[in-house]
C-alpha cells in the first residue's frame, strides 16, 4: 500500500501518534479524570473554536494479553461491534492494503448533541525495536479522519461528522518463566496507551459534552480490554 495516495499522510501520522503516545502524563498539564484499577485517564481542557476537543489520554496494564492480540481486536472490523457501544452503524469503505481500513461510522446519538458519524483510515502496524530479541513488543493501531469520495457529503447527510485522531499503543511485556519452561499467559503483561481527540463538530454543550466523556470514556476503554481478555484467555498466544 506504499504506492496509495493516502500512504504518505498514513506513515507520517502513525509515527506522530506512536511518539505522542510515548510521552508521559507528567508535563503538559494533564489532569486524572478516572482511574480504576490498573486503569488511568487523562484529559487537557482545550477548546477550539468554542467547541470542546479535550485531548484525552489513557494508560492501562491488562494481564495475559499481548499487545499484538490487543491492538487486533481493536483494528478488526469484525468484532467491534462486540465491544464498541457508541456505535449504530460500520461501513468499510475502502479496503487499502491488510492493515489499513477506510471506515464510515455512525454513532449512537449521545444527547444532548445531534447524532454523529465518523470518516476515518485505520492502520496497524508493528513497532521494530532493536531490543526485542524475539519479535516486535509494541503494535500501534491508529485511526484519523479522512475524507472518501465513498462517503456521503456530511452537508447533505443527516450526521455531524466528527473529527478524530486515535490511537492504541501496546506493548507487551513478558517476564520468563522458571527454569526455561514455555511462556504462558500468566507471564505476560500488556502496557495500553489509548490518546484520543475528537473534535465533535457542529454544536455542543460544552459543560454536557465533558461529562459524557468522564462517563464513557472509562466504560469504553474497560469494555475493550475486558473483551481482548476474555477473547484470548483460551487460545494460544499472539505474539
Ligand atoms: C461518547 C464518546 C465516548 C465520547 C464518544 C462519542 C462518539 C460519537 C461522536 C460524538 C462525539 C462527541 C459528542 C457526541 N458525539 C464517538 C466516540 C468514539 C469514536 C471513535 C473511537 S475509536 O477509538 O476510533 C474506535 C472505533 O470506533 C472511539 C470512540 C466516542
Amino acid at each position: 500500500s506504499e504506492n496509495h495516495p493516502l500512504w504518505t499522510e498514513i506513515d507520517r501520522v502513525t509515527l506522530e501518534q506512536l511518539h505522542y503516545a510515548k510521552l508521559g502524563v507528567g508535563e503538559g498539564g494533564w489532569d486524572i479524570f478516572a482511574e480504576e484499577g490498573e486503569m488511568r485517564m487523562y484529559k487537557r481542557e482545550q477548546e477550539i473554536d468554542g467547541r470542546v476537543v479535550d485531548p484525552l489520554k489513557a494508560v492501562h496494564t491488562v494481564k495475559g494479553v499481548t499487545g499484538h492480540e490487543m491492538c487486533h481486536y481493536f483494528f478488526n472490523p469484525d468484532v467491534r461491534m462486540e465491544w464498541e457501544t457508541t456505535l449504530e452503524q460500520m461501513t468499510i469503505l475502502e479496503s487499502v492494503s491488510e492493515d489499513t481500513l477506510v471506515f464510515l461510522q455512525i454513532h449512537k446519538r449521545v444527547w444532548p448533541a445531534a447524532q454523529r458519524d465518523a470518516l476515518f483510515w485505520s492502520h496497524i502496524r508493528s513497532v521494530p525495536d532493536a531490543r526485542d530479541s524475539d519479535g516486535p513488543r509494541t503494535w500501534i493501531v491508529c485511526n484519523h479522519s479522512t475524507d472518501h469520495d465513498k462517503a456521503p457529503e456530511c452537508k447533505n447527510g443527516k450526521y455531524i461528522r466528527v473529527d478524530l485522531t486515535v490511537c492504541m499503543v501496546c506493548q507487551t511485556i513478558v517476564e520468563p518463566p522458571k527454569n526455561g519452561a514455555e511462556v504462558t499467559r500468566d507471564n505476560l503483561t500488556c502496557k495500553v496507551t489509548y490518546c484520543s481527540e475528537i473534535n465533535p463538530g457542529g454544536w455542543a454543550p460544552a459543560a454536557a459534552l465533558r461529562a459524557v466523556y468522564k462517563r464513557e470514556y472509562p466504560k469504553f476503554l474497560k469494555k475493550f480490554t475486558h473483551y481482548v481478555y476474555e477473547q484470548c484467555k483460551n487460545k494460544p498466544i499472539l505474539f
